[in-house]
């Protein structure tokens, strides 16, 4: 049976994972957390140590924090274990150590595991694709009022796929946190605008405009059921995976 080990396994992702490992029959050999006292569910050992968590394990999950995510790297590789990242508010530092990483293990990281997301993405990349830059593209989403990073993950995977689309590197395009006398749009620019309230799981929206008319795609997801179950479908299909960075592309056959 194969064994998942749970990094930031007392936050809401984490405890969604251990319910989504359970529901699919799949072991949990324990969970990491800033404060690992107590269990996340019976049964379930929680330990402050991410190398002992690593070695008990098959294959672990990290949705936890940015700053975290160097020991997480560390312990899978010296375990010799498979990862997946699912933290978002990630820098150019911190994808420079997966990719340090994903030379020793499988490494899958992604700002969103559900299937409607990626399947957005490649929507969003043949938009960009056909439509050239006299279209603007927005993105625009809505979050929770405890999420702390802002643009989501999948709002910059999602602005990743439109840039691909246009062939162009999106971080010398990206217009972000707009506020004040801000000048007008840069042409071939893409743009991100995040709200924050309530309970909202995760609405993504992309708006491409042109003059006098506008498409827009979008998914809204109701709860985070579907992230948890694409980090476990995720999980399974990365043990025995060759070393290498991965996406949620090859898991779901996109
Ligand atoms: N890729 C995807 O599909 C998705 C990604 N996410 C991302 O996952 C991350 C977690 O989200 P969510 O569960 O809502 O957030 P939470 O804040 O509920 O959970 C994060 C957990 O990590 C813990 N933590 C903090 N430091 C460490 C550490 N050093 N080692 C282990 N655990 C630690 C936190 O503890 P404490 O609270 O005590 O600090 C908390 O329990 C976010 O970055 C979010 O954006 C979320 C949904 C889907
Ligand atoms: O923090 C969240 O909740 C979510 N985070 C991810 C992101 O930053 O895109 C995925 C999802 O939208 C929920």
């Amino acid at each position: 049976m194969t064994t998942i080990g749970i990094f930031g396994a007392a936050g809401r992702m984490g405890r969604a994972i251990a319910q989504a490992a359970t529901d699919a029959g799949l072991g949990i050999a324990g969970g990491t957390d800033r404060d690992p006292a107590g269990e996340i569910a019976p049964g379930i050992a929680m330990t402050a140590d991410p190398l002992a968590l690593a070695e008990a394990s098959a294959v672990l999950i990290d949705f936890s924090v940015p700053g975290a995510l160097s020991a997480h790297l560390d312990a899978c590789i010296a375990a010799r274990k498979p990862v997946l990242i699912g933290t978002t508010g990630l820098e150019a530092v911190h994808h420079a150590l997966i990719d340090e990483a994903a030379v020793h293990i499988a490494v899958l990281q992604t700002g969103n595991t559900s299937l409607g997301v990626n399947l957005l993405a490649a929507l969003v990349e043949q938009a960009a694709a056909g439509l050239g830059d006299d279209w603007d593209i927005e993105i625009v989403e809505m979050h929770h009022r405890h999420k702390v990073d802002a643009p989501s993950g999948t709002a910059l995977l999602l602005g990743e796929a439109a840039a691909r689309g246009r062939g162009i590197a999106l971080a010398q395009h990206s217009e972000r946190g707009r506020d004040g006398i801000t000048g007008a749009r840069a042409k071939g620019a893409i743009g991100f605008a995040a709200l924050r309230g309530g309970s909202v799981a995760g609405d993504h929206q992309v708006i491409f405009a042109a003059e006098g008319e506008r498409i827009e795609i979008g998914h809204r997801a109701e709860n985070r059921t579907i992230f948890a179950r694409g980090a476990v479908k995720a999980a399974r299909w990365l043990v025995g995976q060759p070393a290498g960075r991965y996406d949620m592309k090859g898991v779901l056959g996109l």
